[in-house]
């Protein structure tokens, strides 16, 4: 029998390498999409014909009860969230409404609709916050810092609960910060990679950025959703970290991306406070030896290859913008 899945967040980054996974695997494969992001296709377009787009929004519970009814898939994965974290301090009421009360509305729709749909929670390393522990693992305490990382925790311990309480298939993965050429250039490992590009073609002469002592444990995007499809191919549902197990700076991403273009970052980069967070986490890094061993997961990309991948494919895709 052909198994059925759901993504919400489909045109995102995480949403776009997990439908190309699961049609791969002989999926059939619904996406949510809300209204305002159907412009949004670029990282889907390819797709086209071979996911079937469903309308609907995680502050809507009745568009996802439809969604739901229509697909009545398997497995439903939780992509959709407003992701960036300066922008939770903006607008943190609807932060919380995507990013927490949404979950709540899917979870109870699952419950409701189709209880033995499997679901899978896209939690982050965000929920850590400050941690009393490095490397953080599954059972580290939750001390988030920022409206995005409070919402990520609720819907976490939701998630958590509606498998305690009712029984249902769900998992959270716990994901550290992952990349690919389909990253927003908001976040600084894209805006570095393409920063590079652009200044090595040309198209810009700096580069401005916050803070370059901040560490993160950065991984590839194909093997985050990798090990998302993993967690609800188990006979339990579980928790599991999804990360590199390292950290690097964002002084040492820089001084690799522009190593990869040929040139020497401290003639280009320069800081700007107004891109510095309050009080940040700065040392975030997951320990992986849980989903290592129990799923014999492993990221496939160490940092530099990711660079470097990530550096070429901006040169590329300028240069033919150019042309
Ligand atoms: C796990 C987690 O991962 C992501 O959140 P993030 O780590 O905040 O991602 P980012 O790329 O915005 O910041 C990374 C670090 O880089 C520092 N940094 C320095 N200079 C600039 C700079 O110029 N821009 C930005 N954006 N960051 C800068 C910044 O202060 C921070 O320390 C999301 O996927 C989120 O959804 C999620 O769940």
């Amino acid at each position: 029998m052909q198994k059925k899945a759901l993504i919400t967040g489909l045109t995102g980054q995480d949403g776009s390498y997990l439908a190309e996974l699961l049609l791969s695997k002989g999926y059939q494969v619904f996406g949510l999409v809300r209204r305002s992001s159907s412009g949004k296709v670029d990282r889907i377009r390819h797709l086209s014909g071979e996911v079937t787009i469903l309308s609907g929004d995680l502050l809507d519970q009745c568009s996802l009860m439809d969604a739901i009814e229509q697909s009545q898939p398997h497995e439903i994965y939780n992509l959709a969230s407003q992701s960036y974290v300066p922008i939770s301090w903006t607008q943190p009421a609807l932060t919380a409404e995507y990013t927490a009360l949404g979950v709540s509305r899917l979870l109870e729709s699952i419950r409701r609709c189709h209880p033995s749909s499997r679901f899978y929670q896209a939690s982050s390393s965000e929920v850590f916050g400050q941690p009393d522990e490095s490397p953080q693992t599954e059972r580290t305490a939750f001390r988030p810092r920022n409206p995005y990382g409070v919402a990520k925790a609720y819907a976490h311990w939701m998630t958590i609960n509606y498998r305690q309480q009712y029984g249902l298939y769900t998992c959270c993965g716990i994901t550290y910060t992952h990349e690919s050429p389909r990253r927003g250039t908001e976040f600084v490992f894209r805006k570095i990679t393409q920063g590079a590009a652009r200044i090595k073609l040309g198209l810009a002469s700096e580069l401005k950025l916050g803070n370059l002592e901040a560490r993160r444990d950065w991984c590839y995007a194909k093997d985050a959703v990798h090990a998302m499809w993993l967690m609800l191919q188990q006979d339990q549902p579980d928790d599991y970290i999804i990360a590199s197990g390292e950290t690097h700076s964002v002084k040492e991403l820089v001084e690799c991306a522009f190593g990869c273009v040929g040139l020497r970052w401290q003639d280009y980069v320069s800081v700007d406070p107004s891109f510095y967070r309050p009080d940040e986490a700065v040392q975030l890094v997951g320990s992986i030896d849980k989903i290592c061993k129990q799923l014999s997961w492993q990221p496939q990309y160490p940092f530099e290859q990711l660079v470097e991948l990530m550096v070429d494919h901006d040169l590329k895709e300028l240069t033919d913008r150019k042309a």
